[in-house]
């Protein structure tokens, strides 16, 4: 039987799929691959075009399997330095609308990032037990800085959505390379906190026999220990915790990381949860993008809420990414006190990445 739905000839079709199942020899450093490999020649449903950078990674894959999932996602790129082939190729198999690209090797970050509405980049080394965040300056500062002087330089008005630890610092080095480039738009650079929201609705839920989808905690400041600052005060519904139940949360949230990372025993950190949050995350900008009224998350930004260069409150996502900050609302006496060391500790993580690309 005949399909009358599909116009091209069969030996095309075929011809399609075959380019797809072959694809180029696109190994580090072998320049005779073409820029991209493109897992499905017809564009899929009217949406946004997505990038992770660092997609082959634990947080990649299925971050980049989730995205795949999005409705409101039409392309998705896929760039790693390795095995993007592979995850490209099985990602691409999911019968939803996204079209998926894979892009490896440093030669092809640019058509990687052209053309994209929001850019994801958990690219980088994760942490071991006994590291901090800051331990892994030294490599995924220049990771970062090498994916942003791309983006600058090829998709400018692109959203960026960083993950990469740590944070406090790679958020500032992207808004650097992107001064540097003259094409810095605060609103459109923002490091991803999302995953501590979602431990602390998940937390405060455990404790106060609540559905953490019914749970609202605003986490501010930045994302590494004390600089990770839940207002517990704020939480909604209204909660009424102990000071013993404050203690136990706030040092839960605040170290919910390192949780992770002593329960893998030296094999990475939070991958799976963070996929969720990094999701969850890109969607609401995703929707901002789209026009969608009230859309509010909390995200490291550059902001003027303190007298901080950047710092993490709840902002209003829209059509040209952060479109308002809002202040941190009233503290009470705990809260305060964290503040101030959180501001302590951010002071010198800022620092520290601005001057990492200003040397
Ligand atoms: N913001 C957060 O809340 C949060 C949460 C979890 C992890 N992280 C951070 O995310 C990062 C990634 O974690 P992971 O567990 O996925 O690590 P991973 O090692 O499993 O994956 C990292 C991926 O990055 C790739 N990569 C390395 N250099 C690259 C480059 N120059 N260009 C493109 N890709 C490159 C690697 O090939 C790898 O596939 C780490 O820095 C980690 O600390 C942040
Ligand atoms: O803890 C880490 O190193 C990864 C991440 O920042 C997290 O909060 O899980």
């Amino acid at each position: 039987m005949q399909s009358t739905s599909c116009s091209s000839e069969p030996n095309q079709r075929i011809a399609r799929i075959a380019a797809h199942l072959n694809p180029p020899n696109t190994q580090m450093g072998e320049s005779s691959a073409p820029a991209r490999w493109n897992c499905r020649a017809k564009g899929g449903s009217s949406g946004f075009k997505v990038a992770i950078l660092g997609a082959a990674g634990g947080i990649g894959q299925p971050l980049a399997m989730l995205m795949k999932m999005n409705p409101l996602v039409s392309v998705l790129h896929l760039y790693d330095v390795v095995n993007t082939h592979g995850v490209t190729a099985d990602i691409s198999h999911m019968d939803t609308g996204a079209v998926v690209r894979g892009f490896l090797g440093q030669q092809q970050l640019e058509d990687a990032v052209t053309g994209v509405d929001v850019v994801i980049i958990p690219a980088g080394v994760p942490r071991k037990p006994g590291m901090t965040r800051d331990d892994l300056f030294n490599i995924n500062a220049g990771i970062v800085k090498t994916l942003c002087e791309a983006i600058a330089k090829c998709s400018p008005q692109a959203m960026v959505n960083i993950i990469s630890n740590p944070v406090n610092s790679t958020v500032p080095i992207a808004a650097e390379v992107f001064k540097k480039a003259g094409t810095y738009d605060p609103r459109r650079v923002l490091g991803v906190t999302m995953l501590d929201v979602v431990r602390a609705n998940t937390f405060v839920g455990e404790v106060m026999g609540l559905d953490p989808r019914e749970v609202d905690c605003p986490v501010v400041g930045g994302h590494a220990g004390v600089t990770i600052l839940p207002l517990l005060s704020q939480v909604k519904p209204p909660c009424s915790f102990t000071q013993k139940e404050i203690g136990y949360l706030t040092d839960r949230i605040q170290n919910g990381g390192t949780e992770v990372v002593e329960a893998k025993a030296g094999t990475g950190s939070a991958t799976l949860s963070m996929a969720y949050a990094a999701v969850k995350f890109a969607d609401a900008c995703l929707r901002g993008l789209r026009g969608d009224a009230g859309v509010v998350e909390c995200a490291y930004v550059s902001s003027q809420v303190t007298e901080l260069p950047f710092f993490a409150s709840k902002v209003r996502l829209g059509r040209a990414g952060v479109e308002e900050i809002y202040p941190l609302g009233p503290l009470n006496e705990y809260e305060r006190a964290g503040l101030e060391k959180a501001k302590k500790e951010l002071a010198e993580s800022i620092q520290k990445g601005v001057s990492f690309v200003r040397k």
